[in-house]
């Protein structure tokens, strides 16, 4: 009787024991899983790569955690809404890029005979801010069917994956997995430009590393993928990485016939008057890039808005905005052509004065003078013409 009783202790006993241990363990990996700092960054990226593998209609690849978090900057071709249609101007770009881009991804069976020709591994889009250079990197991608891993370098540098090397090798492995796929890095001279002294070594490293897997890409023939980086600042670019962007076009100010262009593809599909006449607007928009363009058009949708508004007061309501005309174009571009000025004003300037001190002397006092009213003329002249801009 004693003993079936100690039997029944002991049984009681181990049960507790593993009853405690397993409570145990459930907290530790409860609490775990809450103290691990990449776990909502590694969960979304899950979801992501399930939803990437759904649309582009392919298994689920695997991947480590670092392609995981890069999986998250990865945009389906097919969810890309800009063409080449939907870009006005740049017609001699478009054709060289559909040829020495979309061309080889699309078709690289044209491209495997020889070694004359070969699918393009890095190619540059420079120029100035607002030209188009993110559209046409988008629509070289839609138009060659290729995934998009947009590099952010903010993610690369991600303090909670700490290896920012295994990052960079992340963009290429996962780019391998999923081709044909671009690489596209905006601005660009913020990741690979010129090395300074004083450079974090973090930089350096993940620099080095970068050009050395893209140089394994450059001599693997069949790999269809491709850097394609984009500047406003060509000239901070490192030597090594102009060396392996052979193809660099520059993305310039439109010129007249370029920005009725963009203006007519900014405007398609919209509520306009038919009798709007593209090139004269584009006449008046000397300097406009095509962001400036898209900014226009914006701010000329308002009018038929506020006078629908205004005619509502006035007791005369209609059921919608009336047609965007060549007078909303034309108010716009009366009022916020001082600004432009004043911005291109103060920008020459600005470089005249940057010029100016390099190539002086600091103890230099006559110089220095001039400098300082230098400064002074370019503050006047901003102020007056803003407040001209206001009283007008
Ligand atoms: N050629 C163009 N055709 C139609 N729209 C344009 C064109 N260029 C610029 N735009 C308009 O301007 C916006 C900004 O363009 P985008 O971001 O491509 O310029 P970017 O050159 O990459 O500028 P940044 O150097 O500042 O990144 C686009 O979303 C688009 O609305």
């Amino acid at each position: 009787m004693k003993s079936g009783s100690s039997e029944t202790k002991l049984l009681q006993e181990l049960i507790l024991y593993a009853a405690s241990a397993a409570l145990s363990c459930l907290v530790l990996f409860v609490g775990l899983r809450q103290l691990d700092p990449n776990r909502e960054a590694s969960k979304k990226a899950l979801e992501h790569k399930k939803e990437i593998a759904k649309r582009l209609g392919r298994p689920l690849i695997q991947t480590n955690p670092y392609e995981d978090v890069i999986a998250c900057d990865v945009v389906n071709p097919d969810h890309i809404d800009v063409e080449f249609n939907s870009i006005g101007g740049l017609e001699s770009i478009k054709q060289a890029l559909c040829e020495l881009v979309i061309l080889p991804m699309r078709r690289p069976e044209l491209f495997s005979h020889g070694k004359l020709l070969g699918p393009q591994k890095g190619v540059l889009l420079y120029g100035p801010p607002g030209t188009g250079k993110t559209m046409l990197a988008k629509a070289i991608a839609k138009e060659s069917g290729a995934v998009f891993i947009n590099v952010r370098i903010s993610n690369l540098m991600s303090k909670w994956f700490g290896d920012a090397q295994k990052l960079v090798a992340a963009v290429f492995s996962l780019a391998h997995k999923l081709q044909p796929a671009i690489i596209f890095i905006d601005e660009v001279d913020s990741f690979l430009g010129q090395r300074k002294a004083t450079d974090h070594e973090a930089l350096t490293n993940m620099k080095t590393e970068f050009m050395a897997l893209w140089d394994g890409f450059t001599t693997d023939q069949n790999a269809r993928v491709m850097v394609l980086a984009a500047t406003n600042r060509p000239s901070e670019l490192d030597e090594a990485i102009l060396r392996r962007l052979p193809q660099a076009f520059e993305i310039g100010f439109p010129d007249r016939k370029e920005r009725a262009e963009i203006l007519k593809v900014i405007l398609r599909g919209e509520r306009v008057e038919d009798t709007i006449d593209y090139d004269r607007i584009a006449s008046l928009c000397d300097g406009y890039t095509g962001s400036d363009l898209f900014e226009l058009c914006k701010k000329a949708a308002y009018f038929p808005i506020r006078d629908l508004l205004n005619d509502e007061k006035s007791g005369k309501p209609s059921a919608e905005p009336r047609p965007l005309s060549e007078t909303d174009l034309e108010k716009v571009i009366a009022t916020s052509k001082k600004t432009q000025v004043a911005a291109n004003e103060y920008n020459s300037l600005r470089s005249q004065l940057a010029g100016l001190s390099r190539q002086t002397d600091t103890d230099d006092y006559p110089v220095q003078a001039a400098i300082s009213e230098l400064s002074k003329l370019v503050v006047s002249q901003i102020l007056n013409l803003q407040a001209e801009n206001q009283d007008s």
